[in-house]
This record gives C-alpha cells, structure tokens and sequence, in this order.
C-alpha cells in the first residue's frame, strides 16, 4: 500500500491510472484509466484483442502495467500480487473456473475465506484439522453462500461430476465467501443459456447492496443489463465511457464493433 492520495468523499473502490502494459514489441494497453464507484457494476467491453483480460489480469495483480497506477479506495498498490486481494476485500473469478478437483465443493467454497479464516488456504484445502469454532464458522459462512446462489443441494460433490453452470456459481461462491467489497468478474457469462445468464444479472445486480463489480464480459445483453457504467476498449485505447445508453449509441463504438458478432 502507497500513501493516501484522495479526497475520500471521491474515493473510487478501485482506480486503473494511465496503464499501460506492454507484450514485447506489443501494445495491449495504452494509457487506459477508469474508475469502479462503490456499489456499482462497471463493466468492460470492446472487440476482440481489445485489452479487456489485460485490464482484469492488471486490476487483479496478474500483470504489472509498464506505467500508471492501480488505486484501490484511494491507496496506490504498489503491487499486488494475486494472493493479497483477500487482504485488500478484493475477489475474483477465473474464466477458467480454477476449482480444486481433488475437494469437494464445500471445500473449494472454504478455500476462498482466508481474509477471515485464521487457519490458512493449505489447511482449508487438504481439511486438516485447525480450531474448531473458525472451521464450524467457516463451513457455515460457505454453506450459507452456496446456499444463496442455490447451490447448496452440491456442497459434498467434486467438480468435476458437475455441469459447467454449476461449476461457475462454485467459482463465485468461492469469490464471495470472503465478502469482498469488490468482486472482479472475467466472462462470468460464457458457457451460459439465456436463462442462465438472465439469473446471472439478476445476481449481480443483486450483489450492489454490499459490493461493487468490475464486469470483464463479451455478452452485450448481459453488459448493457446490468451495469451503471460502461468503459469501451479498442486497440487497448479507452474510445468511450459512460451509461449504457450513451455507450450503445455511441458512433466511435458502433464503428468499432462492425463486423464482430456481439
Ligand atoms: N501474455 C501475452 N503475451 C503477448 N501478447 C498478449 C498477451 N496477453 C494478451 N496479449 C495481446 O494483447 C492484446 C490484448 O489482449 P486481451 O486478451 O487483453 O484482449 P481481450 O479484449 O480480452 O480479447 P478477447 O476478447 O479476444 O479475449 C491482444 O493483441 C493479445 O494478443
């Protein structure tokens, strides 16, 4: 953690500055900066190539950005490296699920709270034995999130016996038993029906009362739906920012966005 350098009653939960990262010669991102206000769903879009993982692996500490900042609730980070995000009341999920094959769900579930376990993340992954009350407490607190997301009926099934959906609310449980402030979702949709992704908007929207969202998604039905704000990516460069509504008609992103199939 850096120094204190806001006005706090303009504190952002989470502030990209000026980032820029490089792959080699490539340029994924290029002076992009935008900002997650409390309680709202900020969403990311933009063609493929655009950047949009970039910019997810840099808030996640993934990717260390050539320049610019990372400001989490006024504070640069100086770095941040993927096992501090409990720390910082930071989650995310992976596109790539990233469950733990060889534990149950329940268990998977209790490996993402070790911003509140005292025993760590190996103890909760291999089920030794660590104080009684912290693990009662924290099997509860991860009964209780898969129970919310409706999925508490698999608590004692491996992953791998279950559907893709299913597996992808193991993931956010993982994320939000920890109760973050703010949750960092990368593709949350892809692999999902309709439906599935109706439900998952419905969620999302639901979970503004007690966090914010920074939403890395392809789905533009899904995007336009539940964020209150849009940054627009193109050739790592911000071309738009704003509602939905100022972003679906804005011609800079319409151009962008011809030919692809959204
Ligand atoms: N590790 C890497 N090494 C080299 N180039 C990379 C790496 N990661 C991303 N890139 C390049 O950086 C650019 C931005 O990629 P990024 O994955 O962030 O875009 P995206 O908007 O998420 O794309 P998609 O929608 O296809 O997932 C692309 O040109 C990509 O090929």
């Amino acid at each position: 953690m850096g120094p204190e350098l806001d006005d706090p009653v303009r504190t952002l939960d989470l502030e990209l500055r000026d980032i820029t990262v490089r792959f080699g010669g490539l340029v994924a991102l290029s002076d992009v900066t935008l900002g997650v206000s409390p309680r709202q769903v900020h969403g990311v879009i933009g063609p493929n190539g655009a950047g949009k993982t970039t910019v997810f692996n840099v808030a996640c500490g993934f990717v260390t950005p050539d320049e610019g900042d990372v400001v989490r609730s006024g504070r640069r980070l100086s770095k941040v490296r993927p096992h501090d995000l409990a720390g910082l009341g930071m989650a995310r999920t992976l596109q790539g699920l990233g469950l733990f094959d060889r534990v149950t769900v329940l268990e998977n579930v209790m490996t993402g709270a070790d911003r509140h376990a005292r025993a760590g993340f190996l103890s909760a992954l291999l089920a030794l034995p660590r104080s009684g009350a912290d693990e009662r407490d924290l099997r509860e607190r991860a009964m209780a999130t898969l129970d919310s997301l409706g999925i508490a009926q698999v608590a004692d099934y491996y992953p791998a016996s279950l559907p893709y959906p299913v597996r992808k609310r193991v993931a956010l449980a993982r994320a939000l038993v920890a109760e973050p402030e703010l949750l960092l979702l990368d593709e949350p949709a892809s692999g999902l029906s309709s439906d599935e992704m109706d439900e998952l908007g419905d969620l999302i929207t639901s979970l503004t009362d007690r966090m914010s969202v920074l939403l890395v998604e392809h789905h533009m039905d899904l995007v336009m739906r539940v964020c209150d704000e849009i940054t627009v990516l193109d050739f790592g460069k911000v071309i738009a920012r704003g509602t939905p509504d100022e972003v679906r008609s804005d011609p800079a992103v319409l151009d962008a966005y011809l030919g692809e199939d959204v």
